[in-house]
């Protein structure tokens, strides 16, 4: 049986099928399956919120293009991940992979919520599981009720053994690509120890400039300046052609590696960003339009009193939701 994502492959990827053509580097990766879920992300806009009774001819592949499109606007939405065990430890976890707590997973289901009415096209995590599993639980709560789907490429078998061989499954899915790049700041000789006692002991400023400055590394660890170095310039090559050509997308990372993506995003300094703070599972939203970021902070939840769209056509997705909700 022929994959249905084969029928919306795009010709021009080497003109080859699409297990053939499945590329091995990362850059072509997400370019490759940005295009296959194509299919079911066409805009911003929603218009599949029906995918189910969408005509065929209505999912033509979205063309990734690096020049900007002023017509298009689309939504980012940054996360931080939910309270891990070792931020309830108030241990230095970096790169070690440390699950949700009770309350992590709690924060993330308060933060789906919290977006539930901003159409997602597709998700962005780090490589680590407390950044995966706020993303997943986020989506239990979105209206468009589309499945996150982890797209794996760690080999060949895996690309071919996790093919979906359904459109109207592909439609109603929402691909998930993990990087490491987004993963936390390497934390060096701090990772699992305890942020009061090395205050106690290396002082407080000497921890604060490790914690929060730009170009200060911890030992033999990442330097905010580094991190971003990586996160960066992953957001700037993988994530923002995607927003560049309509998609609304999730990115569910971590305080550090989030800090130096907003840094870009916001043009801001390195002395600012020494007081930048993330919270855990707090949604972050940006509208991106005409090239440029616009912070539209973070969400209120569709029960609550406040902001009811951001912008006119998330006002449309949202009418249309709601809707579709009994
Ligand atoms: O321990 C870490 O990995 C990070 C995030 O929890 O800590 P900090 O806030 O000190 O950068």
């Amino acid at each position: 049986m022929m994959a249905a994502t084969f029928k919306c492959q795009p010709t021009g990827l080497h003109g080859l099928p699409i297990d053939a053509s499945a590329p091995r580097s990362s850059t072509n990766f997400v370019r490759f399956f940005s295009m296959r879920f194509a299919c079911n992300t066409r805009s911003n806009k929603l218009r599949h919120v029906h995918a189910s009774i969408s005509h065929a001819s209505l999912v033509d592949p979205t063309p990734l293009s690096t020049s900007h499109d002023s017509s298009t606007e689309s939504a980012l939405i940054l996360i931080r991940h939910g309270e891990s065990f070792w931020n309830e430890k108030n241990l230095f976890t970096g790169c070690c992979d440390v699950p949700l707590t009770m309350r992590g997973v709690e924060e993330a289901i308060e933060a789906g919520k919290r977006i539930s009415y901003i159409p997602v096209d597709m998700i962005f995590t780090s490589a680590l599981i407390r950044a995966q599993m706020t993303a997943m639980l986020i989506m239990t709560q979105h209206l468009q009720k589309k499945i996150p789907i982890i797209i794996h490429n760690e080999s060949e078998e895996s690309t071919t053994w996790t093919q979906v061989y359904s459109e109207k499954t592909t439609k109603q899915s929402i691909p998930v690509i993990t990087a490491w790049e987004l993963n936390e700041r390497m934390y060096g000789e701090l990772q699992g120890l305890n942020k009061q006692e090395t205050a106690e002991r290396y002082g407080k400023e000497k921890v604060h400039q490790w914690r929060r400055s730009f170009d200060i590394p911890p030992p033999k660890g990442e330097s905010l300046e580094m991190c971003s170095h990586r996160a960066v310039a992953y957001f700037k090559d993988f994530i923002e052609p995607q927003l560049k050509s309509g998609k609304n997308v999730m990115v569910a990372a971590h305080g550090n590696s989030l800090r130096s993506i907003i840094m870009y995003l916001e043009r801001l300094t390195s002395q600012e960003v020494v007081s930048l703070e993330l919270s855990t599972g707090v949604p972050l939203l940006y509208i991106y339009t005409e090239g440029k970021y616009m912070s539209r902070g973070s969400p209120v939840g569709p029960t609550e009193a406040g902001v009811y769209a951001y912008t006119q056509s998330l006002a449309v997705d949202r009418r249309q939701l709601d809707e579709m909700s009994p």
